[in-house]
């Protein structure tokens, strides 16, 4: 069987369709046991765009994104993502998905096992077995040169902080130039200034490779900051959303005691 060339990986396979969105949410419901989580949920994401979905803790934030990435699968409805529906796909169904959607896991799920560099390689030797030596090495230095960490290959991962681990996380989530990033909590448990690092990789990176991001966040500030969109879920589906600005200025009163709530919080 012919392996994938390594030189289209910039969104390589992606539709250039003029259809403004690229991934949709259509019709969700998910369950467990008796606990409903999504009873009609629709969303659509914008390519390109940074959209963050907010709401209450348990509200099933995290279940979307792994319902797209075929970790979770919905009881009923759609997920497109670039024309091709996603619920119903086995495995290998998945495969050429998770190479164009990569996650950030909440604490950065490093192996401790393997070193840094053996940790952002690691996704690309998964996706693309006969890389090179030099070719492998090249493109991990250069990741981890995006997220502002150059030269720290050879650290184990329980060497580093946990703004750094967030980091490597990230360079290994755009290994393989995915063309979504999904960010799940992925400033908590850090300082004001690993924050505001991770806020700015998430911008960088959107605008640099050019990345479609869904972020799942309680940070309201990081929210704010990184979003062009925001989403809230609450009583399983996704009742607002719209900019930062409109999100804010919501009349609805349960986006009102939401954000007035976590924005108290953080003051
Ligand atoms: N694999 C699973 N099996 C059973 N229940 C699950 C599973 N995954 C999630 N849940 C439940 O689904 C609900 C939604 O979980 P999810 O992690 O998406 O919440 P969340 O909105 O991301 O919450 P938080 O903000 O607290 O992280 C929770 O009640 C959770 O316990």
């Amino acid at each position: 069987m012919s392996q994938p060339s390594l030189q289209p990986l910039s969104h390589g396979g992606l539709r250039t369709g003029a259809a403004e969105e690229l991934i949709a949410f259509r019709g969700l419901y998910k369950a467990f046991g008796p606990k409903r989580i999504y009873e009609g949920l629709d969303l659509d994401v914008r390519r390109g765009e940074t959209i963050t979905v907010i709401g209450g803790s348990g509200t099933g934030k995290s279940v979307l994104l792994k319902c797209l990435i075929g970790l979770l699968s919905p009881d009923e409805g759609s997920i497109v993502f670039d024309g091709e529906e996603l619920v119903g796909r086995d495995e290998d169904g998945f495969l050429p998905v998770r190479r164009q959607i990569a996650m950030l896991f909440q604490g950065a799920a490093l192996f401790d096992s393997l070193d840094v560099g053996e940790n952002v390689a690691y996704p690309i030797r998964e996706h693309f077995p006969r890389i090179g030596a030099g070719e492998l090495a090249d493109r991990v230095a250069h990741k981890l040169e995006l997220v502002g960490l150059p030269g720290v290959e050879k650290m184990r991962p329980s060497d580093l902080s946990g703004g750094m681990k967030k980091r490597v996380g990230l360079a290994r989530a755009i290994a393989i130039d995915p063309a979504v990033v999904l960010y799940d909590e992925p400033t908590t448990g850090l300082d004001p200034i690993n924050t505001r690092r991770i806020n700015e990789l998430i911008i960088e990176l959107n605008e640099k490779l050019d990345v479609t991001s869904i972020v799942v966040t309680h940070d309201m500030q990081s929210a704010y900051m990184v979003s062009h969109r925001m989403a809230m879920l609450f009583d399983r589906r996704i009742i607002a959303k719209g900019t930062p600005e409109e999100l804010r200025g919501s009349a609805l009163p349960e986006v009102q005691t939401f954000i007035g709530a976590m924005d108290g919080k953080e003051r």
